[in-house]
């Protein structure tokens, strides 16, 4: 028996996404709840020499920082049978292999009332990561974000995407952090344009 034997429709694996997972999962899934982790903040901390910028330049996304007085909020995906070994195989490329990501179990707190919480698989970037780049001002964060491009797209999709899935769906959550950068990415925009009119397309 191989192990994707096991995998009936009963079998049921949550992933927990926190970054562009929120808005382009690109894996099928049976079902997705809105929730939070406590115990981590997110912050455009990690490097991306791939998606979203290069070696030459690289960009700013999201990963979590280990903090108990904070929750994260995101997007858990439910799925089951073939879809786990599907949803894995995937992930491990564009997340763990092109993004330097390791995967780790959290409690997911789906929002509403008697929902019950559930382990959740996700996928973080720790601090020994080579591409690791840590705290800066969101000033500094936001002028890296507004000049670095990679194979997926522009480093600014990324950051509006995420702020505005936050709006969207998690309306009551003060996410000081992002919306900070958002806000200096955007007042930079006026000047990119200027040096780079294709970023009108965005
Ligand atoms: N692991 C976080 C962050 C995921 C993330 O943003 N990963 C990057 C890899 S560096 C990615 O998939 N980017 C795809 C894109 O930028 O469209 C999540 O759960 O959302």
């Amino acid at each position: 028996m191989k192990p994707q034997d096991i995998l009936t429709e009963k079998t049921s694996l949550w992933i927990f996404g926190y970054g562009s997972l929120v808005w382009k999962p690109d894996f099928e899934f049976r079902r997705s709840k809105v929730g939070y982790i406590q115990g981590y903040k997110r912050r455009f901390w990690h490097g991306d020499n791939f998606h979203r910028g290069n070696d030459e330049m690289l960009g700013r996304v999201v990963t979590l920082v280990e903090d108990d007085d904070e929750c994260t909020w995101g997007v858990a995906y439910e799925v089951t049978g073939a879809q786990i070994e599907e949803s894995l195989k995937y992930l491990n490329v564009r997340e763990a292999v092109r993004g330097g990501y390791i995967t780790k179990a959290v409690e997911f707190i789906p929002r509403g009332d008697g929902e019950a919480p559930l382990l959740a698989l996700v996928y973080i970037a720790t601090a020994d990561n080579p591409i690791y780049l840590g705290p800066a001002s969101c000033e500094e964060i936001a002028s890296q974000i507004a000049v670095s491009h990679g194979k997926t797209g522009h480093n600014i999709e990324y950051l509006l995407r995420l702020a505005d899935f936050m709006r969207a769906y998690c309306p009551e959550v003060a996410d000081n952090h992002l919306f900070s950068i958002e806000a200096s990415a955007l007042a930079l925009v006026p000047y990119l344009l200027a040096s780079d009119p294709a970023l009108s397309t965005l």
